[in-house]
């Protein structure tokens, strides 16, 4: 069977694998520019990079399958940072304290024939009011480090998490329903 390559660096990504009884041959991140275009939209945004990872790394390993993914958090129209310092996690949660947003994540699957297949999940996420010291006790935790949108749902941040409708794997970063379609219509499973 031919290899099966995850491009990207999210421990998250590989353990909702494990999940699903998948163990990538290898693990080899794309490193590219994640910053929008002029007015994309959040689901654009994510399919777009999504496909950009997985074929970057595909022209590295040319007789591989190589599955990218990437996880916006789109607030309206704007699309919501990953959250690198806390300054930019307390301006992303503050935004989102009170109000519903949406995950979207979008998974690439490229064949080693270089067609690629392309799924995407999309959820409905809202937060409680969170006050300042809500805020701060989270930020204190740093879970918020290099997540979209300044949290992580698979950890204290689920507390403040009053309404979820979609894909819990998808806001986590690997939508395994889209995933598990992927990789069986390219018959990797089983
Ligand atoms: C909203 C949310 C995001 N995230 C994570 C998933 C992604 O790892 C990250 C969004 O950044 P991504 O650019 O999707 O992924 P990444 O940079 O971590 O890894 P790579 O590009 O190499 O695949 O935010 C959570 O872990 N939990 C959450 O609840």
């Amino acid at each position: 069977m031919s290899r099966l390559i995850l491009a990207s660096a999210s421990p998250r990504r590989l353990d909702l694998l494990a999940r699903i009884g998948v163990v990538p041959d290898a693990v080899d991140p794309a490193d590219l520019d994640e910053t929008p275009l002029k007015a994309e939209r959040p689901p654009a945004h994510a399919g777009r990079l999504a496909a950009a990872k997985a074929e970057l790394v595909a022209a590295r390993h040319p007789d591989a399958y190589v599955l990218g993914a990437d996880t916006v958090v789109g607030a309206g129209i704007r699309i919501l940072p990953k959250a690198e310092d806390e300054a930019t996690a307390r301006r992303c949660l503050t935004l989102l304290s009170g109000r519903r947003h949406r995950v979207h994540s979008a998974v690439t699957l490229v064949a080693p024939d270089g067609t690629a297949r392309h799924r995407i999940s999309t959820s409905i996420v809202a937060f409680k009011v969170l006050t300042p010291a809500e805020i701060d006790a989270y930020l204190a935790g740093g879970e918020w480090h290099g997540k979209a949108g300044g949290y992580a749902i698979q950890g204290a941040a689920e507390a403040y998490v009053r309404f979820l409708s979609g894909s819990h794997s998808g806001v986590v970063g690997l939508p395994l329903f889209e995933t598990r379609a992927l990789l069986g219509s390219a018959g990797l499973l089983g």
